[in-house]
């Protein structure tokens, strides 16, 4: 099923930046929904989360948000489970409770457990306190410890994604999160054997590939 925008009165918008792992979750989840929506760049780099437009509608100066008419939502767990609500097909949480359960942690683990240590306004403050090599140990200790207690989490799984055979809301947190840390950071997640094998099969899926950072409008042209 699709949703597009003639159905739904007026487009989605969202606020986002390339490289943003938050905003690649919600990119993940519209994908998967097929919503249409309109992306919006807010450049992290340039500052633009601190232009006064901006701030008014998140006034933590953070993307991603979402502007559905008058409904704003500045948070990509939010958002992720709103849209999940509004558009429920296909469902980003399992029936089965454990498995609910287990989605939950994985998303709440990656989105505040590990993205906040390594968000960009956090290692330039450490950056300027102390050093870049307190930077890179503060983010290489907030990524492993978070993938070591993810792997713990999902071993027994079994399946092909985190929870199983289905793509559920675990899934998205685990590909933002992975595909940034290896880009930004090149921190792999080939010591972490289960959340390799995830990795490797959202490879394999089109829609994965269309929320990718490098293909977004605000992406800048590969060097050739
Ligand atoms: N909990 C928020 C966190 C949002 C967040 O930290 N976004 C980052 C990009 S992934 C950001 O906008 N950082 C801007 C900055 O640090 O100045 C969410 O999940 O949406």
């Amino acid at each position: 099923m699709a949703y597009t925008g003639e159905e739904m009165k007026e487009k989605l918008k969202l606020y986002s930046y390339w490289r943003s792992s938050c905003g690649h979750r919600v990119r993940l989840a519209l994908s998967l929904k097929g919503i249409e929506y309109e992306y919006i760049p807010v450049n992290l780099l340039k500052g633009e989360q601190f232009d006064p437009d901006f701030i008014k509608i998140n006034p933590m100066g953070t993307v991603p948000a979402l502007v559905d008419g008058e409904v704003v939502i500045t948070d990509s767990f939010a958002i992720i489970m709103y849209l999940d609500e509004k558009y429920p097909e296909p469902p980003l949480l399992p029936r089965d409770l454990h498995k609910r359960a287990l989605n939950y942690q994985v998303a709440s683990i990656v989105s505040s457990g590990i993205q906040p240590h390594q968000n960009l306004a956090v290692i330039r403050y450490i950056e300027e306190k102390t050093n870049g090599e307190e930077k890179i140990a503060w983010i290489n200790n907030a990524i492993r410890k978070g993938y070591t207690a993810l792997e713990k989490l999902l071993v027994n799984c079994g399946g092909k994604y985190a929870t199983g055979d289905e793509i559920y809301l675990a899934d998205l947190f685990l590909v933002g999160q992975i595909h940034g840390a290896m880009i930004k950071f090149k921190i792999d997640v080939e010591p972490y054997p289960t959340l390799a094998k995830c990795y490797e099969s959202y490879k394999e899926l089109s829609v994965f590939d269309d929320a990718v950072p490098a293909k977004q409008p605000d992406a800048p042209a590969p060097s050739i």
